[in-house]
């Protein structure tokens, strides 16, 4: 592109009359910047103020689309720090940085910034339900003398930065004067996304799955601007399918925004996944199993396929790293490191695994044992009872009460070499290659049994019956149920993905529901009786990523503890308590109060049923009604998700299908 010396906005796309896939976006009405000048923060708040009335995922991605467009040809540098900004991050998730910033320090900058009170802030939080449209209001009345200095994407993004790194004392008082510093710049909508950034609640619909997809549209437009000429617009479209969903990929198994966006820009359309390789040390996603409702349904699935069954341990899922540098670190589910909660599994890794074994990826169920009297798995509850391993909750080899066993159960990455495609029959070998034999109590195999292709069916009794028998002595075995798994044929391992190589039959299937929710309270009613003075029912709601909507599941009001209730009248006040029902709750309830969603709670009731009343999954299952359960019970709180990491309406609407067939199977019988 040449320099210009006027200020310039979107380049123009390309207006070929060929019919085009993704219809060449209207660029927005774009904030105006130099060719070759950092870009204006106001490029994005436009952006995200279109994508706040957008629902549809395709126009999301086109007016992301046109906004990478901008920066790409403009102002590349910004591209980077725009992603990040989008996808609401402030570094990749296994560095584990966080704003931690309350909505009461965000309220103090405010008053400081606008010239207003607490008072008038809360007043127009009980009506707006949202800080960010708050903060925009009182900067949008605010008389300015001069217009503000412009915000950049790089300055608001090394803001953040500096805000995640301020400890000790004073920082509040430092993070108040970084966040006052940017409030005061702010111009247009700026105020409501910087706001809403900061407390890690953009609501604009815009997740990774749509913000990946739009930078390699835009990347694949703007390397190959005669991409509308070429082809049908059938072709045009497999092109840019098949560029969004390396990204994606991608990013499932290299989880870091540094890494993956730059190779994208360098590569353009011809960008492959084959070109990033995993790097001990940076945790990919793991891979996901789905629901059945018992061992003939997963039989069915898996008739003619060699399969193996692997007792399904109730701990916590790790992925163990060793580095090139020879050090050993584990990662929690999402990702998050949790190495120094378990310094005894660094033992554990380092006595069990082989010299040869120079780097790994692998993944299993760390367990607490107790091996005292004689060995008996402990419960999850017992395991959680451990220190968190934070900079304030350290856990020492003298401090450990609850000792752990590692099962092991796949292998992803070995001395340099990928396995992800590899059957899992072979990755098991590379496993038992890499470690000496188990050691009980300290580092295992996962138990399993070996079905062979040909005793694959739903009619062999003998296989029947060694299921059902494995299955019984891994319910003894104080195991939650059983894992079943392809061998050989479609037997990879997907990142990321809840797919049907993997199924978990849980003992519960018998009992009510195949699994139980991680649901979010996002209300309650004021309780009566003995429960006066607490909160009950809670309103309970799985979360819906498409449109980042809560829709309410359940009522729930039993299983929890009379200290519990005490806890939970505390905790839900304050900031916690909104007046009135926010937009992107979705319910026909009408609690006594409204919570922000805040904590995930583990919730099990007798089985699935339409709903007039309740929004889960509505669309999925039924036009107009939701998804709700019968008879649900709290089982515990869910330490390790965020309320966004919470059931989702699809997960909802899947286990309500699952239901139905297991209806049908048991009819069949
Ligand atoms: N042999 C095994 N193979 C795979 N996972 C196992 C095994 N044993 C235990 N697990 C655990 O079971 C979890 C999956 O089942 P479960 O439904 O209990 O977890 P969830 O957190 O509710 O759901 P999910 O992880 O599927 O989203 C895995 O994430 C893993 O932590």
């Amino acid at each position: 592109m040449s320099p210009s010396s006027t200020p310039t906005t979107a380049p123009a796309p390309s207006s070929s009359s060929s019919p085009s896939p993704v219809p060449p976006p209207m660029p927005p009405p774009s904030a105006c910047w130099r060719d070759g000048q950092p870009a204006p923060y106001l490029h994005i708040a436009r952006t995200f103020n279109l994508l706040e009335g957008e629902k549809g995922r395709i126009k999301a991605t086109s007016l992301l689309c046109n906004m990478f467009r901008s920066l790409l040809a403009l102002s590349p540098a910004d591209v980077l720090p725009a992603v990040y900004l989008c996808t609401n991050k402030i570094a990749a998730d296994h560095e584990n940085k966080e704003l931690n910033i309350g909505g009461s320090l965000v309220t103090a900058a405010l008053e400081e910034a606008c010239g207003t009170n607490r008072l008038k802030i809360r007043e127009m939080f009980n009506k707006f339900g949202d800080l960010g449209d708050v903060a925009q209001e009182c900067r949008q009345t605010q008389r300015l003398l001069a217009p503000p200095t412009p915000l950049l994407i790089k300055d608001v993004f090394s803001a953040l930065q500096k805000i995640s790194v301020q400890t000790g004392s004073r920082s509040t008082s430092r993070k108040k004067g970084i966040i006052v510093h940017l409030m005061r710049s702010c111009r247009e909508k700026e105020m409501k996304f910087l706001v809403r950034t900061l407390v890690r609640n953009l609501r604009i619909g815009a997740m990774l799955r749509t913000v990946l997809p739009a930078l390699a549209h835009a990347v694949a437009m703007n390397s190959c601007p005669t991409l509308h000429q070429e082809g049908t617009a059938e072709n045009i479209k497999e092109k840019l399918q098949v560029l969004s969903m390396a990204v994606v990929e991608a990013y499932n198994i290299l989880p870091n925004l540094d890494l993956i966006v730059p190779s994208l820009m360098n590569q353009g359309i011809d960008f492959s996944v084959s070109s990033l390789s995993m790097v001990p040390g940076i945790p990919i996603k793991p891979m996901l199993a789905k629901i059945t409702n018992g061992i003939p349904q997963a039989l069915k699935l898996f008739e003619n396929k060699a399969f193996t069954c692997e007792y399904k341990y109730d701990g916590q899922r790790a992925q163990i790293h060793k580095l090139v540098d020879g050090s050993i670190r584990v990662f929690s589910r999402n990702g998050d490191e949790s190495t120094s909660r378990f310094p005894d599994l660094i033992d554990i890794i380092k006595e069990s695994s082989k010299p040869v074994a120079s780097t790994f990826i692998m993944d299993a169920e760390i367990v607490g044992i107790d091996r005292k009297n004689g060995y008996r798995i402990m419960s999850f509850q017992e395991l959680s009872s451990r220190g968190r391993g934070g900079k304030d909750t350290l856990v020492t080899s003298e401090s450990i009460k609850v000792d752990i066993c590692i099962f092991v159960f796949d292998i992803m990455f070995a001395n340099g070499e990928q396995l992800l495609g590899f059957p899992l029959r072979l990755r098991r070998k590379y496993l038992k290659d890499l470690f000496y034999d188990e050691k009980p109590g300290y580092f295992e195999y996962a138990k399993e049994t070996t079905v062979e292709a040909d005793d694959a069916c739903l009619t062999c009794e003998a296989t029947l019956t060694k299921i059902n028998a494995f299955l019984e002595d891994a319910l003894r075995s104080s195991c939650e149920g059983i894992m079943v798994k392809t061998l050989d044929v479609d037997a990879g391992y997907s990142p990321s993905k809840r797919s049907d190589k993997w199924l978990k039959v849980k003992r519960d299937y018998v009992e009510g529901l195949n699994d139980t929710l991680d649901l979010v309270p996002i209300g309650a009613w004021h309780g009566n009786g003995r429960k006066a003075g607490w909160y009950s029912p809670f309103l309970m709601a799985c979360f819906n990523p498409e449109t980042e909507e809560y829709q309410s599941v359940c009522r729930v009001m039993s299983g929890f503890s009379d200290s519990f209730y005490i806890e939970m009248k505390q905790f839900f006040s304050g900031d916690k308590v909104l007046s009135k029902k926010p937009p992107y709750y979705q319910t026909r309830e009408a609690p006594d109060m409204w919570f922000c969603p805040q904590v995930v709670w583990e919730i099990r009731g007798a089985d699935f049923t339409v709903s007039p009343v309740h929004h889960a999954a509505i669309g999925l299952v039924h036009p107009s009604r939701g998804i709700s359960i019968r008879f649900p019970r709290f089982i515990s709180c869910v330490s390790d998700r965020s309320p966004e990491e919470c059931s989702t309406a699809a997960d909802i609407g899947e286990m309500f299908h699952s239901q139905t067939r297991k209806m049908d199977i048991t009819a069949g019988d």
